[in-house]
């Protein structure tokens, strides 16, 4: 009742906060929560003091562009913000930021202490818990830390449900050498990406599993490089499925990384296995409570999110780049599918019963009007077989199948022809 009565007075102080230009003061260690709606804009300019968004630093002075999102300015040492445009904001008052400083602490140290033991590892800090409890969020604040002090922490994005380095339906490892940029995200860094196919881990898990032992060998042979990159270690982002099966996934991404850190936020029964799990081997486990900032988000946003994450691909996050309609005739490429067809996921089979198909078994699909809205990754690899294990060239939306002049017509981020022959289907669609 209390907490009702909290949320209508904080959503009546967000609407009369909707005004044009308004100005913000922050005292120290407060953030200014903000939300703009998909395809409304708004501005936030800091106007004095420092602050930070999600560990990046604002520019003093610079005017950034925000839409469809929903974040929060922090401020260590109190400051002034200017907000415009269609922007819902509010002041925090009390945050956990201290105690996630904390975190980076561990991190920090971490790293100090196996810098002259060269057969040591650094930091591989995992972050679980429930959907919308501030994981990407504070994956981010880390990384920006980090690189704020010179290091080069490999980011390891195990969320296919939004994409945050590509494209949904992947799961990524990508070098950062510099704090995420606030308006473009990650989108600037060159990552390693699988494509599973399938914004859902309970589609098949196995394959997600088996993507994971490819990643994880990946990451291995960044951390092999340089003394910097071992020094860095990497920081990896999860979904929020933690129970069931989605716990067992949980413990495999763990083992399978060799995670040494292991930050649980927002659940107690989490924190409490985990910790009797791993506690012994001399893995740090850690919980942290989630921010009162975190917008809990409808399925409809994260579809909303999910569909506009695939039109910046192909048409830039400003609506900047222009993308190329490619004609593929059929005998040019050979489409492949896992799991030797459709299937249901995990949890509409019956209890206790399992799919007679093998989850990793590459089958050809023929092209038809059935693929038409996908999305179809291109593989980098010479061999079919490699297929699941191989980085991801780019991305193609199938618009048109046409069975008479057997030709594909599809969406492609660039002019020319396609780097290989091999493409990858899953269940990922859009409706452009
Ligand atoms: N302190 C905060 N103030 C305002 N918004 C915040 C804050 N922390 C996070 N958010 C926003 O809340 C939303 C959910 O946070 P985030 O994506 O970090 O959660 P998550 O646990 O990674 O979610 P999921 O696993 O369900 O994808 C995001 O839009 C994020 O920008």
């Amino acid at each position: 009742m209390e907490q009702q009565q909290n949320q209508t007075q904080q959503q009546q102080q967000q609407q009369q906060n909707k005004i044009e230009n308004q100005i913000y003061e922050l005292k120290k260690q407060q953030e200014l929560r903000f939300e703009v709606e998909f395809d409304v804009k708004g501005t936030i300019k800091l106007i004095e003091g420092s602050a930070e968004y999600f560990g990046t630093e604002l520019s003093l002075g610079k005017t950034y562009k925000v839409t469809s999102s929903k974040g929060a300015i922090f401020t260590w040492s109190g400051c002034k913000i200017e907000v415009s445009g269609n922007v819902v904001s509010y002041i925090g008052q009390e945050t956990p930021m201290l105690l996630y400083a904390g975190i980076h602490k561990i991190i920090d140290d971490k790293r100090t202490e196996i810098l002259d033991k060269p057969s040591e590892s650094g930091p591989r800090v995992i972050i679980v818990g429930p959907t919308d409890a501030g994981k990407s969020s504070l994956s981010k604040m880390l990384m920006g830390y980090s690189c704020r002090e010179g290091y080069q922490p490999v980011f390891v994005d195990l969320d296919p449900g939004q994409g945050s380095i590509t494209l949904p339906g992947t799961i990524c490892a990508s070098l950062i050498d510099k704090p995420i940029d606030i308006e473009e995200g990650l989108s600037n860094s060159v990552p390693f990406v699988l494509y599973y196919g399938h914004t859902s881990l309970d589609v098949n898990p196995s394959l997600f599993k088996a993507m994971i032992a490819s990643l994880a060998s990946n990451v291995e042979r960044r951390l092999e490089t340089s003394e910097i990159a071992r020094a860095s270690g990497f920081i990896v982002n999860t979904c929020g499925w933690i129970d069931g099966l989605g716990y067992q996934i949980l413990l495999d991404s763990i083992q399978t990384l060799k995670a040494n850190i292991i930050v649980v936020m927002d659940n107690e029964k989490l924190y409490s296995d985990l910790a009797n799990q791993f506690s012994s081997g001399g893995v740090v486990v850690k919980k942290l409570p989630k921010s009162g900032g975190v917008f809990l988000r409808s399925p409809v946003f994260r579809k909303k999110t999910r569909m506009s994450k695939i039109r910046e691909y192909f048409y830039g996050i400003n609506g900047d780049l222009c993308p190329h309609n490619v004609v593929i005739e059929f005998k040019d490429v050979v489409i492949y599918r896992t799991g030797g067809g459709p299937q249901a996921p995990m949890s509409a089979l019956p209890i206790g019963t399992q799919s007679q198909i093998d989850p990793l078994q590459l089958s050809e699909v023929s092209p038809n009007p059935d693929i038409i809205h996908s999305i179809l990754a291109i593989s980098y690899t010479k061999q079919p077989q490699n297929i699941l294990k191989s980085n991801v060239a780019g991305f193609l939306y199938v618009t048109e199948v046409n069975m008479e002049t057997k030709k594909i017509t599809a969406l492609a981020p660039c002019s020319g022809p396609i780097p290989s022959k091999y493409l990858l289907l899953g269940t990922l669609k859009w409706l452009e």
